[in-house]
């Protein structure tokens, strides 16, 4: 993970973050899961939650340590986040991250993930799991810049990362032709006020 690039830019796009082969087992397990443990995925959090399929379309399951696979993951991403406070000092608290499937024609529109000064959600990351994906298949992560430019258009390929500042970063997920696998996660201050625990969803 290279720290500069994100101090410099404020993302990074890590192509080979995660090896092919567990990206692969990853990949099949989010495949085989059946549809109980989905749900549909909503926007706000906590007593602003609801959903809206005009904003976003995907599907979503939190991951947690109930099993070795989602442990590993949850492992790498803690070893992120220690050296990321190492090398940034950015004193993130912890993680959290859920799959996420996107039917073909899904998206989620031009949305930000945190909103400044009223979120604890610092640093998103977004681990993509399908293979072979080109860009005819669509399903592209656009990431614009303070102006509304273009910044990135991200092919979501097997093993990729992006890692951007939640509250900086207008982003959306275009449409694609196939079913569509990725791992989103927030690292996270701690935002408890007055011993009010902060929701994390
Ligand atoms: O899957 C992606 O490329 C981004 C997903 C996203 O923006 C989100 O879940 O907030
Ligand atoms: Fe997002």
């Amino acid at each position: 993970m290279d720290c500069d690039q994100l101090v410099r830019n404020g993302y990074v796009i890590v192509p080979d973050f995660l090896s092919a082969a567990h990206t692969r087992l990853l990949y099949q397990y989010a495949q085989q899961l059946p549809d109980y443990e989905w749900q549909q995925a909503g926007i706000g959090r906590a007593d602003d939650y609801s959903t809206n399929t005009r904003i976003r379309q995907d599907k979503i399951r939190w991951l947690s340590r109930a099993n070795t696979l989602e442990t590993n993951y949850l492992n790498g991403l803690e070893t992120l986040r220690l050296q990321l406070n190492r090398e940034l000092f950015m004193g993130l608290f912890d993680y959290e991250c859920h799959l996420a499937h996107y039917p073909p024609g899904a998206f989620y529109r031009k949305h930000l993930d945190a909103f400044k000064g009223r979120s604890n959600r610092i640093l998103t990351t977004v681990l993509y799991l399908n293979p072979d994906w080109s860009s005819t298949d669509g399903g592209q992560l656009v990431i614009y810049g303070q102006r509304q430019e273009i910044l990135e258009t991200v092919l979501p390929e097997a093993g990729k990362l992006v890692l951007f500042l939640s509250d900086k970063f207008v982003h959306e997920v275009l449409a694609g032709q196939r079913d569509r696998y990725s791992i989103t996660g927030w690292f996270r201050l701690n935002a408890s006020i007055g011993g009010v625990i902060d929701p994390s969803r």
